[in-house]
Parts: structure tokens; C-alpha cells; sequence
């Protein structure tokens, strides 16, 4: 399994940025010569309303295709955005310009406190709240009337000037050709950052992210944000483009259009919601004559796309164009070499007191003591139902203990939730393996390094060498962890395509790559075929020596007594005795337990 070390060899190109820099050069030169050759000034309003319309749909592809926050309110953070940039310019005289980044930063806040459901609700009841919000600032718009002109609006919003002079039609199609760009440049580096595999694990696997260090609450606010900033933006540039808003133009309809843009574009997707824009907004405007028959066609293209196409046409299209080329290596700059091992830090003792967890009327645990010493293997076992799992879950957050005490290094943890425990160098797999299921092999480790970056998030958006040195040498390492669990030859496969032994050992790698100090492992051998248990046997080895700690819950006593130094037994939430393999394993007390004596 172990076919390479932590100073791997060269590991496989990874990307070709420089292709698709000058993809989205030749996309953005095209779209920019739209004023010059389209005939009608018709198209370049089209146009226009569609560039704002993607900037929304932008925004929201980021909360909901990747975040997998659903939100019916989008519309209202437009309205937002637009109220706030006519209110500033017509009532207070502010230029455009001064009141773009305010309707942004407004947007955003009111973003922001959306996100305070999110923390709690699941999905359908996010909805439900967010089109309930939507409703709520639509009511508003219209009761506030001495602010927001009532039913009839505000009217009169000027638009941009450039050197005394307002933009034409032509000009402001520029100027939102520009954010259109500029938004999609630095979304694709979010996503493709440790930003945007946080914000997919908040979607698909939120112990992922926890056990790899991320905040999920601050990911989401993030997301929100982020989200209702553009929101904002297009609200401020749909205002200052038609000269006017009025509620009317807010409506629940609205929000519910952005949605279904992100979905039928392909949420997700970096392209879907150009996609998903141009589909459901220029093809009925397009239809003319049929226009009344737009709801229908929506319906249609809705249930098409669910049918055919779950991903969206973005997605439906990625497909078919990948089923059409070989599979060939990823292309692109190579990562340099890694620059030596990486190896974990230092080891760290683990102590475990008393710990007692109740679950209604289940005694889980009673009391369990664990005491493991640095650098040594440490494993758990017990029956079914011993209180091993809920013993990992309370060591690493997951569970809060309702008595006893927990140390690491000699020092106690306290409260601390997950993904601080994970800051604190204990990485951990789980029972069943959470991973990030459409992700590569390698962008799922590459999770595991997300408290180690340090480039900020602004510094990632902007896409500035420092962020593009630091991703490549994690990649670079990445790689090398691959190679450590022995995938190294599945680095560009899809994890929920790997079968079942492939993702434990995929989630040993990511919990590698956090370069943990301690690592808990529950049940890795659970499901593994007679090489993969050999090679599993030879990998906890090589992590000992490497300098981790490690504790192994498991079943499975042939691989106990082979790699560890020690062994608990847990018997109904209680430790029944701590010594090593050979005695604990042949002790009349755990031969009772086991076979339920
Ligand atoms: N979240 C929960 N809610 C209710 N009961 C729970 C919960 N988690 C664990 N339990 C119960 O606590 C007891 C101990 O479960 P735990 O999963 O910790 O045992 P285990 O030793 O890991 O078992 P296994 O070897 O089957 O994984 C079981 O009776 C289980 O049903």
C-alpha cells in the first residue's frame, strides 16, 4: 500500500490555468464586442439585464450549488442592494459610485443575519424562512413609503458617469460585463481554494470539515455574505440601469427565478448560472410572440433538466465533454516537489477520566478511562454497543460529556468543539467514511490541510502568487499523502466512486494531512480485504513512526495485536481493563464480554 514515502516523487500536474485564463479572456473579449456588432440596441439591454442577473445568480450558485444553503430570499437582498443605491442618490445626492459599495455592504449585512437561521435549520426550513424574509422586505418596500416611495417606487436614479458624463446603453453593458468577470475570476479561485472545499463539505459532509479544523458557522456566514454582496451589487446596478425601482419589480416570482437559474444552469457549476440566465431569461424573450407561454416553458425546461440532467445543463455539459476525451493526466504546471517529509508534529499524550455520556435513557458511557501515552498505538476495543464510537466522539467535541475530564499533552480541553480540538492536532476518521463525494481523491485530502493555510481569504479571491505558491505546495504534499495511503494512482477519481476500503484509507490520508498530533481512528479495518488489512497493518506503523499518536478503535483483533502497544476494553460504557495486547486479549474478563458470558 505504502508505495511512496512522505518525500514522494513528482507528483502529477494537477491543472491548466493558464488554458483557462485565456478561455475566460477569449469569453470576455467576445461578450465586449456585443455593442459594436449587434444591429439592435435591444440585444445590448438583453445583454445588460443578463449580466446583472448572473451576478445574483452567481452569488446564490455559491451559497446554494456549493454551500447547499437554500435560499427563496434573493430576490429581497436585490431589492435591497437597488433601494438602497436609488434612496442614497435621488434622496442624499450621493454619485453612483459612492453608493454602489454602500448598497453592497448593506446587502451584505442583511446577508449575514440569514445566515443566523442556517446555523440551525435544515434545509426546507431555510427555505421556508428565506421566502418568508423575502416577503417580509417586500411588504416593507411598500409600508415604508416616506423612504421607498410606496407603491410607486423612486424614480430618477442616475446612472454612472465617467468624466462628467452619464454611461450610455453600450457603457454600462461594459461596466457590468466587468463585475460579471471580475465576479466569476474570483469565485472560481474561492471555490477551488481550501475556501471552497470547506463550503462543499458544509453541503456534503460537515464532520469533514470539522475533523480538518473548519468553522462551519463561519463558513456559512461567509457564504451569505459573500452571496448577499453581490446580490447588492446587481440590486445597485439594476436600479442606476433602468432609473427606477418599485416593489413590484421584487416580487416572491423573483427570488424563485434565481433559484431556478442556479438549478437548471447547473448548481455547483462556475458556469451554471450563465447558463441557467441565459436559458430561462433570453430563450422566453427570444420566443416574442410566445411570451405568455414563458411559465410554461420554465415548467418544461425545470422538469427536463431534473429528469436528464440532475447537474444541470452546465453539469450535463461537462459530462458529455469529458465522456468525449480520453481520460488523459491532469495537465498543467506540475507542483514543485515536496520539500522533504511533512512529518506530523510532535506527539501527544491523551488522557481520558471518568467520562461519562447519557442519550435519553442509554448509559453510553458510564465511566471510561483511556490513558495513552505519546508516539505509542493505543487500541480500543470492546462488544458492540461498549460506548467506543461515543468515547472517540467525546475525546474530539463531537459529543459533549455530561462528567469527566479530557487531557491532551498533560493539558486539560475543556468544552472546546471540533474543529478547535482538530486546530489542537488531533485528527480523526469516522465509523463511516465523510468525504467529499464529487470531489477528486486529492481535493479531499487537500481538505485535511485547511487549518494549516494561511493565505487569507482575500488574498485567495485576488489570486495573488502568495495563494497560488501556498495551494501548489499543499497540492504538492497532498499528493505525497496520497501516495502514503497507497491511491496514488486515483488522485483525479471522483471519492464516491472509489469502493468502500479506497475511502478509509482516503480518510487516513486526510486526516494525515492536517499533520496531526494525535489521531483517533474508529473501525478503519471494518470492510477491508486481506491486502488492504496487511497494508492497513503497515501504514499505522509508518504514522507511529512517523511521530503520531494513535488510537484505534477496532474489531478486528488480529490487526490489534499485531501493531498495538496497549489495548482498552470497554465494556457497557465502562474501561474493564488497559494492558497490553497479548495479556488484554487473552484476559478471562474480555473473553466473558466477548462472548457475552
Ligand atoms: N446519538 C445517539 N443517540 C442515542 N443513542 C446513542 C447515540 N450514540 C450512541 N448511542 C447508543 O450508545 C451506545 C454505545 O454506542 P457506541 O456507538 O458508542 O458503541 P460502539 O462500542 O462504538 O458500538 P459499535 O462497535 O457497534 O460501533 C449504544 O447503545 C448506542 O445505541
Amino acid at each position: 500500500m505504502s508505495d511512496a514515502t512522505l518525500t514522494a516523487r513528482r507528483p502529477r500536474a494537477i491543472a491548466g490555468p493558464r488554458t483557462r485564463a485565456a478561455g475566460i479572456v477569449l469569453a470576455a473579449a467576445v461578450a465586449a464586442a456585443l455593442p459594436l456588432v449587434a444591429g439592435d440596441p435591444y440585444v445590448v439591454y438583453l445583454a445588460t439585464l443578463v449580466g446583472i442577473y448572473a451576478l445574483v445568480a452567481m452569488g446564490l450558485n455559491l451559497l446554494f450549488g456549493y454551500a447547499g444553503q437554500v435560499s427563496l430570499g434573493h430576490g429581497a437582498l436585490v431589492a435591497v442592494g437597488a433601494y438602497v443605491a436609488a434612496v442614497l442618490t435621488t434622496t442624499y445626492g450621493w454619485s453612483f459610485w459612492a453608493a454602489l459599495p454602500a448598497a453592497m455592504v448593506a446587502a451584505g449585512l442583511v446577508g449575514s443575519l440569514m445566515a443566523l437561521p442556517a446555523l440551525r435549520l435544515t434545509a426546507w426550513y431555510l427555505a421556508l424562512i428565506t421566502l418568508a424574509f423575502g416577503m417580509v422586505v417586500n411588504g416593507l418596500l411598500v409600508e415604508m413609503r416616506e423612504i421607498t416611495g410606496g407603491f410607486s417606487g423612486i424614480l430618477g436614479v442616475p446612472r454612472p458617469e465617467v468624466g462628467g458624463l452619464p454611461l450610455d446603453d453600450p457603457g454600462f453593458f461594459w461596466l457590468v460585463l466587468a463585475f460579471v468577470v471580475v465576479t466569476y475570476v474570483v469565485l472560481r479561485n474561492l471555490v477551488r481554494s481550501r475556501i471552497g472545499r470547506g463550503l462543499i463539505s458544509v453541503r456534503d459532509a460537515e464532520e469533514a470539515a470539522r475533523s480538518s479544523g473548519a468553522d462551519i458557522v463561519r463558513l456559512k456566514v461567509f457564504a451569505f455574505f459573500l452571496s448577499a454582496v453581490l446580490a447588492g451589487a446587481a440590486g445597485a446596478l439594476l436600479a442606476g440601469f433602468k432609473g427606477m425601482v418599485t416593489p413590484d419589480d421584487f416580487t416572491i416570482d423573483f427570488s424563485v427565478f434565481f433559484l431556478l437559474v442556479v438549478i437548471v444552469g447547473g448548481a455547483g457549476r462556475l458556469g451554471g448560472p450563465v447558463v441557467g440566465v441565459l436559458a430561462f431569461f433570453v430563450l422566453p424573450e427570444l420566443l416574442g410572440a410566445l411570451a405568455e407561454w414563458r411559465l410554461l416553458v420554465y415548467g418544461a425546461v425545470l422538469l427536463v433538466v431534473a429528469v436528464y440532467a440532475p447537474h444541470g445543463i452546465a453539469g450535463a455539459w461537462s459530462r458529455w465533454w469529458r465522456s468525449r476525451r480520453p481520460p488523459a493526466p491532469p495537465v498543467g504546471e506540475p507542483p514543485p516537489e515536496p520539500s522533504g517529509a511533512a512529518p506530523p508534529r510532535d506527539a501527544l499524550s491523551l488522557s481520558a477520566r471518568g467520562l461519562a455520556k447519557g442519550f435519553g435513557g442509554v448509559r453510553a458511557l458510564r465511566s471510561a478511562d483511556l490513558e495513552v501515552p505519546a508516539g505509542t498505538i493505543h487500541a480500543v476495543v470492546g462488544p458492540n454497543g461498549s460506548g467506543k464510537t461515543t468515547l472517540l466522539n467525546t475525546i474530539t467535541g463531537y459529543v459533549r460529556a455530561d462528567g469527566g475530564t479530557v487531557q491532551l499533552g498533560g493539558r486539560g480541553t475543556g468544552r472546546r468543539s471540533p474543529h478547535r480540538m482538530a486546530r489542537a492536532g488531533v485528527g480523526r476518521t469516522f465509523q463511516t467514511p465523510r468525504l467529499l463525494p464529487e470531489l477528486s481523491a486529492l481535493d479531499n485530502v487537500l481538505l485535511g490541510a485547511y487549518a494549516r493555510e494561511r493565505s487569507p481569504a482575500a488574498v485567495i479571491a485576488t489570486g495573488l502568487p502568495w495563494a497560488r505558491r501556498e495551494a501548489t505546495a499543499l497540492a504538492a504534499e497532498a499528493m505525497a499523502y496520497l501516495r502514503f495511503v497507497g491511491l496514488g494512482d486515483v488522485a483525479g477519481q471522483q471519492a464516491g466512486t472509489l469502493p468502500h476500503g479506497k475511502q478509509r484509507l482516503l480518510e487516513i490520508g486526510r486526516a494525515l494531512m492536517a499533520r496531526p498530533s494525535l489521531l483517533l481512528l474508529d473501525e478503519p479495518a471494518a470492510g477491508l480485504s486481506m491486502t488492504e488489512l496487511d497494508a492497513l497493518g503497515r501504514l499505522l506503523r509508518e504514522i507511529r513512526a512517523e511521530g503520531a499518536t494513535v488510537v484505534l478503535i477496532e474489531h478486528h483483533i488480529e490487526l490489534v495485536a499485531e501493531v498495538s502497544d496497549a489495548v482498552t476494553v470497554l465494556h457497557e460504557g465502562a474501561t474493564l481493563l488497559s494492558a497490553p495486547p497479548a495479556a488484554a486479549l487473552s484476559d478471562d474478563r474480555v473473553v466473558d464480554v466477548y462472548l457475552g458470558r
